[in-house]
């Protein structure tokens, strides 16, 4: 009860608290909603959005909108969410295909822009798509993969990275944010290791992008790639962006070489040349349609702020530790997420052998994390649209799952 009443203070007094309304109220089944790391809420105004942009653009001006607008679309776009995510300068986001498809194209670029390396630097601990797509990578290049061994927090230290990168790096995979442990790689730091040996670095930004402030221009990072589903609520299968610095640009070798991508699309020529910029990105037709939600939503995160939604956000994760310490460590639940708020980024993983069990009976009472092998919940806290009692019930549920057990 106590821990109720703090809660409503710190909701009464949290400056971002009005933006939770502004988002479309899920019902009576959703009691508390804590999984906004794996798939954000949609915003109240996206329906009308959507609409309008169906009876408006798409009804009315029909194949002209591709002319008018759509085809720069992706990059202006892109250009928003540099701006006021990333800390990218114009000219170097785009919006199209599926993290998964962009990790691919940049790897591949990456091993494409140093013949003479053969070596990718990755996280063991990385999300499985990652993985998977540079070993695919590897297969087909020939390149080696270099694995990094996370430390218990989930963590891959500048220390561990420069220890292993060399003349023979191409490049460095990794998140930003790990998607099990919530751990905040020094990306500034490792870039910098990487470039000291000549070695470029890919950044997957998934679960950092609308959470934390990020300086893509000042760290110097070479590619960064992200989806738009999670802190940005873009909604399920919304495309993901691409980052790629200006001066890697001319030398991008687009590795999916499309219509869209090319020089001309409507010259209908061959051979492909690839057009300048970021447009050499593309494949094929971008979504447009699935871009629209993102409009409100990169305006939304301006208007609160970057730097407000990381202060809410380590509140949130800060209480979330709190808590499970208190009233969940005496069952026996371990903290997997850093305990340091600088090492730490939305979200926060708690470990508990009954764990995917639990699981279920949240979901089923309307308290929705989710549950990350072998034995994780993760608490995913997005500043815009959790609310503090929200957190604490998804607390005090945990604990009375628990308690039901012991
Ligand atoms: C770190 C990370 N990379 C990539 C992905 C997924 O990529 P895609 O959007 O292609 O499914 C996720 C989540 O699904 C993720 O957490
Ligand atoms: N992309 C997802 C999906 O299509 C279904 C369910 C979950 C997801 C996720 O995003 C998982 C998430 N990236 C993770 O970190 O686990």
């Amino acid at each position: 009860m106590t821990e109720r009443c703090s809660a409503r203070a710190l909701d009464a007094a949290d400056p971002l608290a009005p933006f939770r309304g502004r988002f479309l109220d899920p019902g009576p089944s959703v009691v508390a909603y804590l999984d906004g790391n794996s798939l954000g809420r949609p915003l109240a105004e996206t329906g009308a959005h959507l609409w309008s942009f169906v009876a408006r653009e798409w009804g009315d001006r029909l194949i002209r909108a591709w002319d008018e607008s759509w085809m720069d679309f992706p990059f202006r776009l892109g250009d928003r969410l540099g701006e006021v995510c990333l800390g990218a300068a114009a000219g170097q986001c785009v919006v199209a295909d599926s993290t998964s498809v962009l990790i691919y194209k940049l790897l591949r670029a990456a091993l494409a822009a140093a013949p003479e390396r053969d070596e990718i630097v990755m996280s063991r601990g990385d999300f499985p798509t990652d993985r998977y797509l540079a070993e695919g990578v590897a297969a087909e290049t020939g390149a080696r993969i270099v694995w990094l061994e996370p430390s218990m927090d989930g963590g891959v230290s500048v220390e561990s990275v420069a220890e292993v990168v060399g003349e023979r790096t191409a490049v460095v995979l990794l998140s930003h944010i790990a998607y099990r442990s919530g751990f905040l790689a020094d990306a500034p730091a490792i870039t910098a290791a990487a470039h000291a040996t000549g070695a470029r670095v890919i950044w997957d930004l998934c679960h950092s992008v609308g959470a934390v402030p990020m300086s893509l221009d000042a760290w110097e990072v070479d590619y960064a790639v992200g989806c738009t589903y999670k802190y940005l609520n873009g909604g399920p299968g919304a495309p993901a962006f691409a980052y790629v610095a200006a001066r890697h640009q001319d030398s991008f070798q687009q590795p999916l070489s499309g219509w869209m991508g090319a020089a001309d699309p409507f010259a209908m020529t061959s051979p492909y040349a690839p057009a300048a910029g970021m447009r050499r990105l593309l494949t094929g037709t971008p979504p447009i349609l699935a871009m629209q939600p993102l409009v409100e939503m990169v305006a939304m995160i301006a208007e609160a702020g970057i730097d407000a939604i990381r202060a809410k956000s380590v509140m949130l994760t800060e209480r979330a530790i709190e808590l499970s310490d208190e009233l969940l460590a005496p069952f026996g639940v371990r903290l997997s997420s850093p305990r340091d708020a600088a090492q730490r980024g939305g979200h926060v993983t708690i470990d508990h052998p009954a764990f995917e069990e639990v699981t279920l009976q949240l979901w089923e009472q309307g308290v929705i994390p989710d549950f990350r092998p072998p034995d994780g919940i993760r608490l995913g806290l997005s500043p815009l649209s959790t609310s503090f009692a929200e957190l604490d019930l998804g607390i005090e549920a945990i604990r009375e799952a628990l308690a039901a057990r012991a």
